[in-house]
């Protein structure tokens, strides 16, 4: 019975694969053809493996873990200022195209790359652009400078609380520093919560960690996107016996997710917050919109948490390792702030520190090299159209790398090379135009004044109290791979000499 059955599969399947065969390489023939030959990208030049399959940038990102850019660089170099770089995808290398794409308010982010980060109803996901500009609207005035200014204590807070932490170290990573002042400015900025980033010894909080890992993970999951949907089903037990890292995510947004049930089921709680937070703009009804499901808002709070972290802590790595590893930058940076604020405890306000141009250089360089995000942000371009001279087909993704623009030696000769003084000079104003870390246009980003507030505040603080040193002081340079943002190689150790002026807050060190 069982042999019969046997060989009546046999002959089925001898009947069925030749066909089946035949009939997949024909239409695997019939995809490469006419990718290569009759594909409206087809004349623009590129490697030939990159106009078959999007593969071959997964290879560089993924199984070579961040090496595209790299090798985005080796593809104009070979074949010029425009490249194909998938069967759907043009890169662009001249800064004048930086613009043409970002600031034009014709093209929408594209989803196949913008679904991977699971947040399709908040301003940063959004691929629609009516939806993207509603939710601008509604969030504007939260983060408009007026705003920041009002809430400048609640950022000097934050800050006052690293240095109290940074002074109980002895020796620590000043990168992971950074990122938990980030993650604290933003928990009670936007929320009126603490995360308590601050108070773990080694400056390891689960949280930040997890976010930068979150970094590889998207790269991952955008030719994948299986991946997410099977992350996102696991129960959180199982999240912690696979990753003990990747558990933070999902007791991270149950915290979020917690606020916002008990906000959605009594809105007068938000009477009882210290200040002014999200929901208050998120919840308005008389702001006009339509109000926002619990998705929408959940996925909003943790979009804001994942961008105002790994960006801030980056630009804040990049700055202090240059300045730590270089004595004249530091004698100097020093000078300027000791020389307003002789007294180390005395209160050092933000209009105050955005008056000082070498720390102003400083933090510009910091945010030049640090990037802001790395990865070309591809947009669609929904009409014929035409960048920087060239003619771009409708349907096709166009994208360029922040970092093309920053290394361009024409804006800023020897880009490699920090050197705040670059911005000393009278043309310092037409140089900003030429800093795109927070990109451009429509799309750039939301949270841009608190950002600044968050490095001025930061470096000029931390540069006027914190004495440090850097425990690998021979390394001139922080090398990094390039995921959505920078991973960097060394998590700058510092040694911390002493910190003057330091403000004491209740201790509830983990
Ligand atoms: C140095 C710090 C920062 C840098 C360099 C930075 C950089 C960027 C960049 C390049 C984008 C464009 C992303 C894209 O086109 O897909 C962006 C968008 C965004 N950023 Fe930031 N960011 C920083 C800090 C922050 C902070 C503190 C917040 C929190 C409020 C924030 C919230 C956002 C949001 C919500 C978007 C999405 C805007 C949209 O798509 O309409 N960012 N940021």
């Amino acid at each position: 019975m069982s042999f019969s059955l046997l060989e009546t599969q046999t002959a089925y399947s001898n009947f069925l694969y030749p066909p089946l065969v035949a009939g997949v390489c024909f239409i695997g023939a019939y995809v490469a053809f006419s990718r290569l030959w009759f594909h409206p990208l087809a004349h623009f030049p590129g490697p030939t493996l990159a106009a078959l399959t999007d593969y071959y940038v997964m290879y560089y990102d993924v199984i070579k873990g961040g090496e595209m850019l790299d090798q985005l660089n080796i593809l104009h170099k070979r074949y010029g200022p425009v490249v194909r770089f998938g069967p759907n995808q043009l890169h662009f290398s001249d800064p004048a195209a930086y613009d043409a794409i970002y600031r034009d308010p014709r093209f929408p982010k594209d989803p196949n790359f913008y679904e991977s980060f699971n947040a399709k109803e908040a301003s940063f996901g959004f691929t629609s652009i009516r939806a993207a500009k509603e939710r601008r609207e509604i969030l504007r005035s939260f983060f408009s400078r007026k705003q920041v200014l009002k809430l400048e204590k609640v950022t000097q807070r934050a800050v006052d609380q690293f240095l109290e932490s940074l002074a109980q170290k002895s020796e620590v990573s000043l990168h992971a520093g950074f990122m938990c002042v980030a993650m604290e400015v933003i928990t009670t900025y936007c929320f009126s919560q603490t995360s308590n980033a601050l108070s773990y010894p080694a400056f390891e909080y689960p949280l930040t960690i997890a976010i930068q890992q979150v970094n590889y993970t998207c790269c991952i999951v955008r030719y994948f996107p299986f991946l997410l949907h099977a992350f996102l089903a696991l129960p959180s037990w199982l999240v912690g016996v696979l990753s003990p890292t990747m558990l933070a995510l999902p007791t991270f947004r149950g915290t979020l997710d917690r606020q916002v049930t008990e906000i959605l089921a009594d809105p007068s709680v938000l009477e009882q917050t210290e200040h002014e937070i999200i929901y208050h703009h998120l919840l308005n009804p008389e702001s006009g919109v339509v109000p926002l499901g619990k998705t929408s808002l959940q996925e909003e709070a943790a979009i804001l948490v994942g961008a105002g972290t790994e960006t801030v802590g980056n630009a804040c790595a990049m700055a202090a390792f240059h300045v730590l590893a270089n004595e004249d930058i530091r004698r100097r940076l020093k000078g300027e702030l000791e020389g307003v604020w002789p007294d180390s405890e005395a209160d050092m306000p933000l209009e105050r520190l955005e008056k000082l141009p070498y720390l102003t250089g400083v933090i510009y360089e910091g945010l030049r090299l640090s990037h802001g995000l790395v990865t070309p942000l591809p947009r669609i371009a929904v009409d014929d159209c035409e960048i920087n001279g060239v003619q771009v087909p409708k349907n096709t993704v166009i994208s360029m790398s922040q970092t093309i623009v920053h290394y361009n030696p024409d804006v800023f000769p020897e880009p490699r090379v920090f050197k705040p003084e670059r911005w000393l000079g009278k043309d310092s104003s037409d140089l900003a135009g030429h800093i795109v870390a927070f990109s451009k246009g429509q799309r750039s980003c939301l949270g841009i004044n608190l950002a600044w507030a968050e490095l001025y505040l930061i470096l000029g603080n931390l540069f006027r109290k914190a004495n440090l040193a850097l425990v690998d002081g021979s390394s001139r340079e922080l090398k990094w791979k390039a995921l959505l943002s920078p991973r960097y190689d060394n998590a700058i150790r510092v040694k911390v000499i002493n910190i003057e002026g330091v403000k004491h807050f209740p201790s509830h060190e983990k």
